[in-house]
């Protein structure tokens, strides 16, 4: 890692800054990402769940997956390390947790994880006794109020240590050992992961699950469809046949041996090097069906002015002589490498469906706004997201807000604007502890040395 000055934080450490590397000629490059961080904490999920011992082959290991094995095995699941044939570490066997568990209180930190500290407190309802969640300081703001209030309607006590009713971090999950289920309202208009949470765990409960969400549109509904596809492969049945009602039946969920696919979310930043350096990046291994949203970036990226082809599961993506902008809905997780790509655009673009991004790993309108702008952008919120408009960017430090997606934001602008520093890259280890090796692995690939177009450094000039 190239490290550059420093700041210091609220409290006064110096934070070290990364100088992000300038694409001083189009990038030329074959990148393998590691695996979806979605994929990998569902399956570590629905294992500690499952009818007998299970494999996860090429999982990511990054900080949420870490902070999800390490809750499970709070929990009474057993999960070890063995060799596989993954480029990004080992695989993962699971026992599941024993139903009589642990007699002492489990500790569950959830870091900054959306997936750990959703995901785990349902499942922490069917373990006898006591579980304490808590997390970074942020995701103490980040919504947890419909988790709450669900295991409370579904009968399952759950407190602050000092006694009040809690609306986020920290609480306590009092387990039974068994949840009755049936039918639950919901309003899951902050994070598809209200959804995702309860269905993960519905098969276990007594009568399964009827969940129904009312109120705004759930966001980010790729994500569910991914929980139901991953529950239909593990031998449950889910009927989603009608809207904002999903009918999970109960019974076992059968052990399974899966290969994570690589998060495509993550290929999203390497991907945009392509038209950020009028370079081209391939990606080997694009699933050809699948339920990540980063599959999207076929589409976004070829409206915005890239030519993308997938042939023989390569995916390649070539940078146009100017980055397109325009109308982007619904890119949920991807929202910031898409902002990040529309500051560097030679046309205006507006991003919505996207207000629930204010309570992600920070509140990324806010945070995209201010990063844009630092360097000398336009961008601006609105009601639902975000719109962004051509203007000459300037050299600046990215300041990254403990959020993977930011610092990785500020990368793809640093590969058009030299002079970038990105404040605490390390933070990008929340889903991919590799990025700063990868992303110069991808510019090291460059060795054909074709020399770059002269003056990029302005969006408006692209
Ligand atoms: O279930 C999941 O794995 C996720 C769901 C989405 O959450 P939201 O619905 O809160 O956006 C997404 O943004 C997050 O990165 C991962
Ligand atoms: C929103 C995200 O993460 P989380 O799973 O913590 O919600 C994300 O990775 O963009």
């Amino acid at each position: 890692m190239t490290a550059a000055a420093a700041t210091r934080d609220t409290s006064g450490t110096p934070v070290q800054h990364w100088a992000a590397p300038f694409a001083s000629r189009p990038v030329n490059a074959t990148v393998t990402v590691p695996g979806s961080k979605s994929l990998t904490n569902r399956y570590l999920v629905l294992a500690a769940l499952a009818d007998g011992p299970s494999r996860l082959r090429a999982p990511l290991h990054s900080r949420d997956s870490a902070l999800m094995i390490e809750a499970l095995r709070q929990l009474g699941a057993t999960i070890t390390e063995v060799p596989g044939d993954g480029s990004f570490g080992p695989d993962l066997e699971v026992v599941p947790l024993a139903a009589a568990a642990a007699p002492s209180a489990a500790r569950i930190d959830c870091g900054l994880a959306g997936t750990v500290m959703r995901f785990v407190p349902p499942l922490a309802a069917l373990r006898n006794g006591a579980s304490v969640f808590d997390g970074d300081p942020h995701a103490r703001k980040r919504p947890m109020g419909t988790i709450i209030e669900a295991l409370k309607a579904l009968g399952v006590a759950v407190s602050a240590e000092d006694g009040t009713a809690p609306s986020s971090l920290p609480f306590v999950v009092e387990g039974t050992g068994a949840v009755r289920g049936g039918h639950l309202v919901i309003d899951a208009s902050a994070s598809s992961q209200f959804v995702s949470a309860l269905l993960l765990v519905g098969a276990r409960f007594d009568e399964g699950l009827h969940l129904e969400h009312v109120g705004k549109p759930v966001p980010s509904l790729d994500h569910i469809n991914m929980t139901v596809a991953v529950l239909r492969g593990a031998g449950v049945s889910v009927d989603d046949s009608v809207p904002n009602h999903w009918v999970v039946a109960p019974g076992p969920i059968r052990a399974f041996d899966q290969r994570i696919e690589q998060d495509l979310s993550n290929a999203g930043p390497f991907l945009a090097a392509a038209l950020a350096s009028r370079g081209t990046v391939r990606i080997p291994n694009w699933p050809l069906e699948t339920q990540q949203v980063g599959d999207l970036w076929r589409g976004i990226l070829a409206r915005m002015g890239a030519t993308v082809s997938l042939a023989d599961g390569v995916l390649t993506v070539t940078g146009g002589p100017e980055i397109k902008g325009g109308d982007f809905a619904d890119t949920s997780e991807l929202a910031p490498t898409v902002a990040a790509l529309c500051a560097l655009a030679t046309g205006p673009s507006r991003l919505s469906g996207i207000a629930h991004l204010r309570g992600h790993e920070t509140d990324r309108l806010a945070a995209l706004v201010a990063e844009i702008n630092r360097l000398g952008g336009d961008a601006e919120e609105t009601s639902d997201g975000l719109v962004i408009r051509p203007a000459r960017l300037h050299a600046g430090v990215v300041h990254s807000y403990a959020d993977h997606r930011m610092a990785t934001a500020g990368a793809i602008l640093g590969l058009a604007v030299d002079g970038v520093q990105v404040e605490d890259i390390a933070t990008t280890a929340k889903t991919m502890p590799d990025f700063p090796q990868l992303w110069t692995n991808m510019l090291a690939q460059d060795a054909a040395g074709t020399p770059g177009p002269e003056g990029r450094g302005s969006g408006a000039e692209h």
